[in-house]
Formats: structure tokens, C-alpha cells, sequence
């Protein structure tokens, strides 16, 4: 009994032409990404995946051959180039083994089938091998998000894989079991159908998945850009005011201390003033990368505006502050050596420096630290000064 009636041409067609659709938005957000090459090896596989589709749609016997070897050949390396994709989107090195059996197994089993002559299902069981292991490797990838904004979007492609895999390990089953010649009593044409509508339904999902993932990476980077310097990479003055607020929450969660840092460069209006702005740039991008190198990963390191930076030692006190503002001070004013810029003396920065104490924001403890940075100034610059100093000189 027909329940309802398919035509699977023209499923083949729907399917075909929407991967090519989807393929060719992915193509066009990758205007939107500096990091291209994760998005095109989607684009190029959802390609791929049509085209190995829309074969289906020739039934000329003398087309047959060729037919099928484009097929097979399309849809391995279809697999291969959405799970290379995978790989670079979510920044892990490739697994060349991996990729070499997707690509493979198909034609492996296009050549035995032939040679064997025995039926078609050996063929098309050996694409489905192909496509398990391109399923399971996905799956195990999918568990490492590179950043937090795409880690549900993993989520809900692993379940809708592992809800795939169900209808993909029941149908295959089937044919299995056929080539086996065990007794299956389906009526084949109806469960066929059915799976051809799941697997539509899945492959679209999927691809819209991949565009999704795409939206959100490209959302995070713009967020990413609005709290970062563009001329040395750490964060701006915004990008600060929100790390900070988190470590204000920590601090008073975990009742712990944290210390700040405040550097300015010392007469640095006279080296834009006499080799020009380019070459202050640079000597605002070596400080930047003098701190970066000084600090822990998870330390926070700011340009807050003009020769202004300033350092969040999460955790840290005044002690390892004044060690840590100390050893960029003295980094600095070697380093700026390399620059080569004609000058009598080296480059220097003034620094101040306080721990934060309970119930003070960092914000708060940078207004602090800025007074003894002054202070430094006054005192003739180049060095570091601690903010709890000045209290006990005024207290004196
Ligand atoms: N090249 C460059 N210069 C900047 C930038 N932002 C601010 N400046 C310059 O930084 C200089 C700051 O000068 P001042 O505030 O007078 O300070 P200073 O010359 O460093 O003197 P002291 O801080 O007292 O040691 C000015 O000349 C600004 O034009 C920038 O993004 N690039």
C-alpha cells in the first residue's frame, strides 16, 4: 500500500539545488570574516554535496558510468571538505587519516562493484561507511567549541547528527541486510522515500547550521573589535571597563585581591613632535607588546587612550604589581633601543601602582593608581611608584 507517493528526481532536484543556494550564502558571509578559509571548504562541500545529488536526476544507461564516478567522487570529498572546514573553523590541526578514508571508501567501492559485478548495494554501502566515519568524527569534533558564543550552536548539531545517525544506521541496516540476502520484509520504495525526506530535512538543517555558526563567529569578532585597540591589540578603554566589572564580581565572590597598573611613556610628545606620528605608533606598539610579554594569559592589559595603558593583575597585590611594573619598565626602555630612533637617551615610562582593596572597583583603583603615576612624574619619571606610598608620606 502507497501511503504517499515520491518522486525522488525531484527530491534529488530540490535537494541538490538548495545546497547549491546555501553554498553560495556561505560564500557570500565569507566578505564579512578575515578568517575565510573555515566557511569555504563549508561552501565548496555543500557544492559538492549537490552536485553528487543532482547525478541522480540522469538515468541514460550510457551516462551510468560516468555518473556514478562523479557521484562517489563528489560525495567523498563533499565529506572531506565540510569536515576540513570544521577542523579550521574551530582552529584544530586536520586529521589527513580521517579525511583520506572519506575519500576513499567510495571509490573503493565503486571499483569493487564493478569488478564484482555483484549489485549496486556493495557500492552504495561503501559511500555510507564513508559518510559513518565523516558523521563520527564530526561528532567528536563538535564537543571542542573554540569560544564560548558557539558552543550551544555545537550542541544542538550534535543532537541533530546523533538523530541522523539513527535513521542513517536504520536504512543502511536494511540495505545491509539485503546485500546479505537476509529476509527483510519492508516495503522498500515508501521507508526509501522517507529517508530521502530525512536525509533533505538533515542536510539543509546541517548547512543552515554552518551558516549560523558562520553569523555567530562573525557577530563575536565585531564585538571583539569594538573592546580592541587597533593599533596594538589590547583592549581599549571599553573592552576594559567590561573585563573589569567581571573581575570586580570574582574579586567579591571569591574574597580575593586584585592589583592594578597605570604606565605612561615618558615625554613622548617629543618623539611625535620630532620623528612624526608613524614612529610614535610604533613606540606605542612595543609597549603594548612589552606588556603582553611581561603578564599572565589571564591578566588584563589595556591602551586606555593616547600613551596611557594600564595592566589588571587578576589575583595578583601590590607586591607582584610593583614586580611586574618594574620588569616592563626595564623591558621597555631596552627594547626601545631596537627602534633606532635618534634620540639622546632611551625611552621611558613612569608607572603607578595599587592594590585593590575591598569594596573598591578596579575602575576606582585606576584613578588611584593614575595619582601615583603622576606622582612618579613629579619625582622625575622613569620609575614605579605604589599608591599605598603616598598615603603613608602623607600620613607622616
Ligand atoms: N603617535 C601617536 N601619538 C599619540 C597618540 N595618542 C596620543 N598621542 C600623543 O601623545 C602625546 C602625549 O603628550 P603629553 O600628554 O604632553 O605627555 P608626554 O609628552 O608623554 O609627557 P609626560 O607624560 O609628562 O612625560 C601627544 O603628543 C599626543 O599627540 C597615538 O595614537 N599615536
Amino acid at each position: 500500500m502507497h501511503l504517499v507517493s515520491i518522486d525522488i528526481p525531484t527530491l534529488a532536484l530540490c535537494r541538490g539545488l538548495l545546497l547549491m543556494l546555501l553554498s553560495a550564502l556561505l560564500w557570500f558571509s565569507m566578505r564579512y570574516d578575515r578568517d575565510v578559509s573555515g566557511p569555504g571548504f563549508w561552501a565548496l562541500g555543500f557544492a559538492l554535496n549537490g552536485l553528487a545529488i543532482l547525478t541522480f536526476l540522469f538515468d541514460q544507461p550510457y551516462l551510468v558510468p560516468i555518473l556514478n564516478l562523479t557521484n562517489h567522487l563528489a560525495t567523498g570529498l563533499a565529506c572531506c571538505a565540510l569536515l576540513f572546514g570544521f577542523w579550521r573553523f574551530n582552529l584544530q590541526p586536520p586529521q589527513w587519516g580521517v579525511l583520506g578514508v572519506i575519500a576513499i571508501l567510495p571509490l573503493i567501492g565503486l571499483l569493487i562493484s564493478n569488478d564484482l559485478g555483484r549489485n549496486a548495494l556493495l557500492r552504495v554501502l561503501f559511500t555510507a561507511s564513508a559518510q559513518l566515519v565523516f558523521y563520527l568524527a564530526l561528532l567528536q569534533l563538535l564537543l571542542k567549541p573554540f569560544r564560548a558564543e558557539i558552543g550551544q550552536l555545537f550542541g544542538w548539531l550534535r543532537v541533530l547528527i546523533t538523530l541522523f545517525l539513527v535513521f542513517f544506521a536504520w536504512q543502511y541496516g536494511q540495505i545491509g541486510a539485503r546485500y546479505l540476502e537476509l529476509q527483510v520484509d519492508t516495503p522498500n520504495v515508501l521507508y526509501s522515500g522517507i529517508f530521502g525526506i530525512v536525509s533533505l530535512m538533515f542536510t539543509l538543517t546541517f548547512a543552515i547550521a554552518c551558516i549560523a555558526l558562520q553569523l555567530v563567529r562573525i557577530s563575536a569578532g565585531f564585538a571583539d573589535s569594538a573592546m580592541t585597540d587597533w593599533l596594538t591589540g589590547l583592549l581599549n578603554r571599553r573592552g576594559l571597563s567590561m573585563l573589569a566589572e567581571q573581575d570586580d564580581a570574582r574579586r567579591h565572590r571569591d574574597d580575593s585581591t586584585s592589583a592594578v597598573i597605570c604606565f605612561d611613556i615618558d615625554h613622548f610628545k617629543l618623539v611625535n613632535d620630532r620623528f612624526g606620528h608613524p614612529a610614535g605608533d610604533q613606540v606605542l606598539k612595543m609597549l603594548g607588546s612589552v606588556i603582553r610579554s611581561n603578564i599572565r594569559g589571564h591578566d588584563i592589559a589595556a591602551r586606555q587612550g593616547g600613551e596611557e595603558f594600564s595592566v589588571v593583575l587578576v589575583g595578583g597585590d601590590e607586591s607582584q604589581a610593583i614586580q611586574v611594573a618594574e620588569r616592563i619598565r626595564q623591558d621597555f626602555s631596552t627594547r626601545s633601543l631596537s627602534l633606532g630612533l635618534a634620540l639622546e637617551e632611551k625611552l621611558t615610562v613612569s608607572a603607578g601602582v595599587v592594590q585593590v582593596v575591598r569594596d573598591r572597583t578596579i575602575l576606582q583603583a585606576l584613578d588611584a593608581a593614575d595619582i601615583a603615576l603622576y606622582a612618579a612624574k613629579r619625582a622625575g619619571r622613569n620609575r614605579v611608584v605604589a599608591a599605598s606610598s603616598l598615603a603613608s608620606a602623607s600620613g607622616r
